[in-house]
């Protein structure tokens, strides 16, 4: 059952809430009209390519569960966005998106990855130049988080964290762990977490977002890594909860994701953020994969103002709630506490 709940909240408000954005996979970002677009272009120099129109395999009345949604990256979106050109195209839409969203803040995540004539570092390269050269970037200051994929092996991760390392002067902010959670042995990252640590790089880990990924060892695992942050935070015992909470370690909650691809029960109304809500922690609403789950940031807002009562005031709180786990440093912090002490007025 969903809650509703009165609220002086409406989609005009959540719009013009400044909202930071700190997990947001960069081609899960992708919507299906951009996509389109670049498979309208591959279209038009090979007719024969043998990949389906996006607008019709992500349409709005597709559902989406941990089996078919994960596989979406690798065999799809991908081969798609292979290409230099198409790389930077999705990258410029990715961004323009979330700003006209009045998202004042973003820590965008990629995992380095190698196609068509482009190494995984011209990928990263790619990905900073178009944040370099954003037009308007001053109203979204725009951050890197590489990602390790579950799937990889200890050195390939190894390889993604000397990248974060290289690119640190140039706006890399940490490393993230993500990908298929039914995949992979995760205490085989230990030392590449570590070194990342070592080099002054944030942390942030997708944690528990199945039962297969949620056993105690692999939490526990997970958690001796020192992370800043954890995504999804889903199938936590109340124990662990706490000590989530004692560790202060940020929370990046993606309501829609989660209920959109059955990762929780229910709707909105029994999301894990009702409970996280009332506690002491940071968190962070967060779009996860805009592309896919269609809802941008704003729409968050909106959702958990109308299904738990929230006011505009609540609102403004819980933004910065998001500001104080950050990446981004104590100037970026300010700046955004600023804008939305200013917005209260
Ligand atoms: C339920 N939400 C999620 N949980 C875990 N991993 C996710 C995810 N949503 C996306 N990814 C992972 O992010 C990568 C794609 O973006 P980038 O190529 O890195 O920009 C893929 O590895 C995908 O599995």
């Amino acid at each position: 059952m969903t809650q509703s709940a009165t609220t002086d909240v409406d989609a005009a408000f959540t719009l013009s809430l400044p909202k930071v954005e700190l997990h947001a996979h960069l081609t899960g970002s992708i919507t299906p009209q951009c996509l389109h677009e670049i498979w309208q272009q591959r279209k038009l120099s090979d007719p024969n390519l043998a990949l389906g129109d996006p607008l019709e395999l992500l349409s709005k009345d597709k559902t989406w569960n941990a089996t078919t949604f994960f596989p979406l990256f690798s065999s799809y979106i991908y081969a798609l966005c292979s290409t230099r050109e198409s790389i930077i195209y999705s990258t410029n839409s990715v961004l323009q998106n979330f700003k006209e969203d009045g998202v004042v803040y973003l820590e965008l995540r990629t995992t380095p990855r190698s196609s068509e004539g482009v190494s995984k570092e011209a990928y990263i390269g790619l990905v900073l130049g178009c944040i370099d050269n954003f037009e308007g970037k001053e109203a979204i200051p725009t951050y890197l988080i590489l990602s390790i994929d579950r799937r990889s092996t200890a050195s390939q991760a190894m390889e993604v964290v000397d990248l974060a390392i290289r690119y640190k002067e140039r706006g890399v902010v940490g490393v993230d762990l993500c990908g298929d959670p039914s995949k992979g042995d995760v205490s085989v990252f230990k030392a590449a977490f570590t070194k990342a640590k070592q080099h002054g790089l944030k942390i942030t880990l997708h944690f528990a977002e199945v039962p297969a990924s949620s056993s105690e060892l692999e939490l526990e695992t997970l958690l001796r890594f020192g992370p800043d942050r954890l995504g999804h935070v889903i199938h936590v015992p109340e124990e662990m909860a706490h000590e989530i909470m004692r560790r202060r370690i940020g929370l990046e909650l993606c309501i829609s994701c989660n209920v959109q691809a059955s990762l929780t029960e229910g709707g909105v109304g029994e999301h894990h953020f009702g409970w996280w809500k009332d506690r002491e922690c940071s968190i962070a609403l967060c779009t996860d994969d805009l592309g896919i789950f269609g809802s941008p940031l704003s729409n968050e807002y909106l959702l958990v103002a109308e299904t738990f009562g929230l006011s505009r005031k609540e609102l403004l709180k819980l933004s910065g709630r998001a500001v104080e786990c950050i990446f981004g440093g104590e100037e970026e912090k300010q700046r955004l506490l600023a804008l939305l002490v200013r917005q209260e007025k």
